[in-house]
């Protein structure tokens, strides 16, 4: 089994990583509960598994593990297997262990008595189950008791507890940090189901056996218990979404809707007490729903590559079309404010500071990724209003990279796409890449300078895009 883990840039190429694929539990959202439970609208199950995830899947398989898929696509999809290859609890499973399939592991580690007796009973204390139901889940074997875990759903179909819809949003409960785990804190009750039974699975599974000595978990303040229920930043809340690392020796943060400031403060501390990293960059964003987490207003495509939304860049910021009165107006708008705060190991009381996006991304490619050619940027919507934002709202700055400079995003966001061809880069949909892949007509490891646009009519209704249903677990060193 390969359980290596290591990751120190987000472009490097990808080998390892952890995903979720959609389960019943998505079908089960109500509209009445859609906000609570973090979706945007409900979603048609069929529709977002076979018609839009599963070509995740694919790529991913094509890309990291080409054995489990090449020359069986046909057989693969052929509706007489009735997809069995994408269900975790089925014996046709694809089982990659380059790309991981959460369900999978943790029915693995419920086979073992101790870990299902503390997890079923953690289960049962958050959800409020009755003790007949305890008994009851203790009955079952571990990849029957995972899947009701992630759907909330008995076997015969009963709904047990809330399903945790947001579980394909792997990146938000953990991050691997070189070759640390740092573990998540969810800042809303309908994802903390999904962090506990990730902490079980870093803790209790071989595959990640070597590492166990390398997982950070973040104290709570003391007294915690006596703060306010939301928005209060002496809390420690921290998702994935808010992590990025750049380099084996800088992270980046974001304080955000998600992630508090104490959050960030203790993470901080921690990680330059353990040596993990020499620079920690913090970036504080509004706390919207619209931008949730750093990741959601910009991630890296190439080493000069950056793709962002243009509300917090230079001209913004600066405002250099705007008059006098305006000027003074808009310069008091403080919750549209980002600030960019620079701590280094060696002298934390002297930080470095950045007035707006670009110049610490720009930073980032120039003196960290020593890239020589000139630093580029590709906006939302092409900066062009209302599509900057109605892009952003649907990913278009959340994208995945496979390898430097191939990166998915979602197929909808059609200004973005024609801002990446104008800079240069190919653009290719999922179905005809899934295509020629298959046929050998275009291998991965040919792959430059490319959006791949994935179906995502379902899927952006999550409000999430695939840099956030990803949790790598290796990248190739750049
Ligand atoms: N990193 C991310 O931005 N993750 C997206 C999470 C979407 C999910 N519906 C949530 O609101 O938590």
């Amino acid at each position: 089994m390969n359980d290596q883990i290591h990751v120190t840039s987000e472009i490097g190429t990808l080998k390892r990583l952890l995903v979720h694929s959609p389960d019943s539990g998505l079908g089960k959202v109500v509209p009445s509960k859609a906000q609570d439970w973090l979706f945007e609208d409900i979603v048609h199950l069929d529709t977002i598994r076979r018609k839009e995830y599963d070509f995740y899947i694919k790529l991913l398989l094509y890309f990291l593990d080409p054995e489990k898929i090449k020359g069986r696509l046909g057989e693969v999809d052929a509706p007489a297997n009735d997809f069995n290859f994408y269900k975790p609890d089925h014996k046709d499973f694809y089982r990659s262990d380059k790309v991981v399939e959460l369900q999978w592991l943790l029915g693995e580690i419920l086979e073992q008595h101790e870990i299902k007796l503390k997890l079923v009973a953690s289960v049962c204390a958050i959800e409020n189950c009755s003790y007949e139901l305890q008994d009851k889940l203790l009955a079952l074997d571990g990849p029957q008791l995972a899947k009701v875990f992630i759907s909330g759903t008995s076997n015969d179909k009963e709904m047990l507890f809330p399903p945790i819809p947001n579980f394909i949003f792997t990146r938000d409960i953990g991050i691997v940090i070189n070759d640390y785990i740092l573990l998540n804190k969810p800042a809303r009750k309908a994802r903390t189901r999904e962090a506990l039974l990730v902490k079980y699975l870093f803790y209790n599974h071989p595959m990640f056996a070597s590492y166990r000595d390398k997982i950070i978990e973040l104290p709570n303040t003391s007294h915690y218990f006596l703060l306010p229920k939301d928005g209060d930043d002496k809390k420690v809340t921290l998702e994935g979404g808010d992590i990025m690392v750049v380099t084996k020796d800088h992270l980046l943060i974001g304080i955000s809707e998600r992630t508090t400031m104490e959050a960030a403060h203790q993470c901080i501390n921690l990680l330059f007490e353990k040596n993990v990293v020499k620079k920690i960059t913090v970036i504080k964003i509004p706390k919207k729903r619209d931008y949730m987490h750093i990741d959601t207003i910009f991630t890296q495509v190439k080493r000069n590559v950056w793709v962002l939304l243009g509300t917090f860049s230079k001209k913004t910021i600066k405002m250099e079309d705007a008059d006098d009165v305006q000027r003074v107006l808009e310069g008091s708008k403080k919750e549209d404010k980002i600030k960019i705060t620079q701590f280094r190991k060696k002298d934390p009381s002297q930080p470095a500071y950045f007035d707006n996006l670009e110049e610490l991304l720009a930073d980032i490619s120039k003196h960290d990724l020593k890239s020589e050619e000139k630093v580029r940027f590709i906006y939302s919507g092409n900066n062009e209003f209302p599509y900057d934002a109605r892009e952003q709202w649907t990913d278009s700055c959340n994208l995945l990279a496979l390898k430097e400079g191939v990166v998915l995003g979602y197929d909808r966001n059609d200004k973005t796409v024609e801002a990446f061809r104008e800079a240069g880069f190919n653009v290719i949909h999922a179905h005809d890449l899934v295509a020629q892949l298959e046929l050998g007509e275009i291998k991965p490891a040919d792959m430059q300078n490319t959006l791949i646009t994935m179906p995502s009519a379902e899927l952006s209704r999550a409000r999430g895009g695939f840099h956030c249903m990803s949790m790598p677990l290796m990248r190739e060193e750049l």
